[in-house]
């Protein structure tokens, strides 16, 4: 069963369509890499993922159609916003162990094994130092790995990542990538990551989908392919939808 087919999808916002007539399949749990233009619609496809963008066509998620399946999607989608505010206060292993809130019951307090798979998941991100700052007292790029590991906590089988590497210095973007993708390899994830760091692709396995393409189709990662898209992407502007 593929992880994820979308066929035929249209959607955007109002009288405004960004997306016609996508059609692509996940076969096996994979990196993706979803490139394209200022406003092509990238953030747009993961909205329209995770519920938050009306849209015609079929989206099947490990099989089941995402119109029908709502509860059972939250445990198989894991999502990270390109902006994710917090407006109070809170110490930055407070804010990790929350990926574990679908596991939890109302009230329920975590434990410490739940800190202990917390402070794991800190370690493997290298930001084990910052677990008792304040997350709002954070750089941006810190936070960003924050956020990460609050999602890799959430451990669903699908992840889908919006910039995650945005505001990270080079060290922290190429650490990023071989994370996601090390992920992926070891521990049969799907991560689904909107991205303008093309160049960090060049060592990576797994597929590019060109949001900015007339009909986008997933290619695999090779220098050549990303490399060719990289000069499409450079040669042509991005043409605003009516
Ligand atoms: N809620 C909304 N209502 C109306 N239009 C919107 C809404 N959200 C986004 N748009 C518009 O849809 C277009 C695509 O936005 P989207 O965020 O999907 O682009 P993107 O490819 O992720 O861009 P970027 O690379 O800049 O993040 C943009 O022109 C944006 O202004």
């Amino acid at each position: 069963m593929a992880v994820l087919e979308i066929k035929g999808l249209v959607a955007g916002y109002d009288e405004r369509v960004l997306l016609r007539n996508l059609s692509f399949l996940v076969p096996e749990p994979a990196f993706v890499a979803i490139i394209g233009h200022n406003g092509s619609g990238k953030s747009t496809l993961l909205k329209t993922l995770t519920g938050q963008v009306p849209y015609q066509g079929q989206i099947l998620v490990q099989g089941q159609p995402l119109k029908t399946t709502s509860g059972v999607l939250a445990q198989s989608l894991s999502y990270l916003p390109q902006k994710n505010n917090v407006a109070f206060p809170i110490k930055v292993r407070e804010l990790v162990v929350m990926g574990l809130f679908r596991q939890k019951r109302l009230l329920e307090h975590y434990t410490a094994a739940d800190y202990a798979l917390t402070d794991d998941v800190l370690t493997r991100l290298h930001i084990s130092h910052l677990s008792q700052r304040t997350f709002t007292q954070l750089s941006g790029g810190e936070q960003q790995l924050v956020w990460l590991a609050q999602l890799m906590l959430q451990n669903a089988p699908i992840a889908l990542l919006d910039e995650p590497t945005q505001q990270l210095d080079v060290y922290h973007k190429k650490r990023v990538f071989d994370l996601m993708t090390s992920w992926v390899h070891h521990e049969q994830k799907t991560v689904l990551c909107i991205t303008h760091d093309l160049l960090n692709l060049l060592p990576l396995q797994g597929y590019l989908l060109n949001i900015s393409h007339p009909s986008p189709t997933l290619e695999v990662i090779t220098p050549q392919t990303v490399l060719a898209q990289q000069q499409f992407l450079e040669e042509r502007q991005h043409a605003p939808s009516k």
